[in-house]
């Protein structure tokens, strides 16, 4: 079964101007219906990876019937011109960090990435060492990047593993000097989700997909 992704048409919204001239009515609406597209595709193409053959197919897809507490992130990476480098940067390191390496929460990400690079992943050879090496994400054009988040991780008792991954500064001067935009839907179970291990195991823990997601916000953001 195919199932048609949902187009967003930028050129309604006039994104050449600048964000602070782009009226707050206007990206109001840009953002919902990013979020539409987004909860429209939801929770694709999970089954068989890691989940028991005796799992109705439609198991996760109706543990994500509430998407409010999934989560979109919009982000713009300004441009680093040659002029800034040497103002304010001595020299960019092969590899520098724009956004530093992690884990998404929670069950998928979908990932809309731009045509200028920087997003790596880690490659792990072992998987109980966790040695590995990071490897770029390389764009490419009409494709979603998905992650494996960390609540997937435990539902599987981690025969998926969460993706590890940051962004660095591109080494190419002529792909540092342009902005760099990705777009994340953070896909996250229905609130009251009890995620326990799906192999009957007791490796983690059951918790609730909320708890969940309030540890770790809790442990990112303490008070
Ligand atoms: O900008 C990117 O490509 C990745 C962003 C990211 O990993 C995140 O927001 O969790
Ligand atoms: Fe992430």
């Amino acid at each position: 079964m195919t199932s048609a992704i949902p187009i967003v048409d930028l050129e309604e919204f006039n994104l050449t101007k600048a964000p602070e001239d782009v009226s707050d009515d206007v990206q109001r609406q840009l953002a919902a219906q990013i979020i539409d597209a987004f909860s429209t595709v939801g929770f694709v193409g999970l089954t068989n990876y890691g989940i028991p053959q005796d799992k109705d197919p439609s198991y996760f897809k109706n543990q994500h019937t509430n998407c409010r507490f999934s989560g979109t992130r919009c982000l713009n990476y300004p441009a680093i011109t040659s002029h800034a480098v040497r103002l304010l940067f001595k020299d960019i390191k092969p590899n520098q960090i724009r956004c530093g390496e992690h884990s998404d929460y929670g069950s998928i990400t979908l990932l809309f990435q731009d045509d200028v690079g920087g997003l790596q992943v880690a490659y792990l050879f072992n998987l109980r060492t966790r040695d590995g090496q990071f490897v770029p994400a390389t764009p490419k054009t009409g494709t979603i990047y998905v992650n494996v988040g960390l609540l997937l991780q435990r539902w599987t008792s981690d025969k998926l593993i969460a993706t590890v991954h940051r962004v660095v500064i591109p080494e190419a001067p002529s792909d540092r000097e342009k902005v760099r935009m990705s777009i994340a839907y953070f896909v996250q179970p229905d609130p009251d989700c009890l995620v326990q291990c799906l192999d009957g195991s007791d490796k983690y823990e059951p918790i609730t997909s909320l708890e969940f997601l309030k540890m770790k916000l809790k442990a990112t953001y303490p008070e």
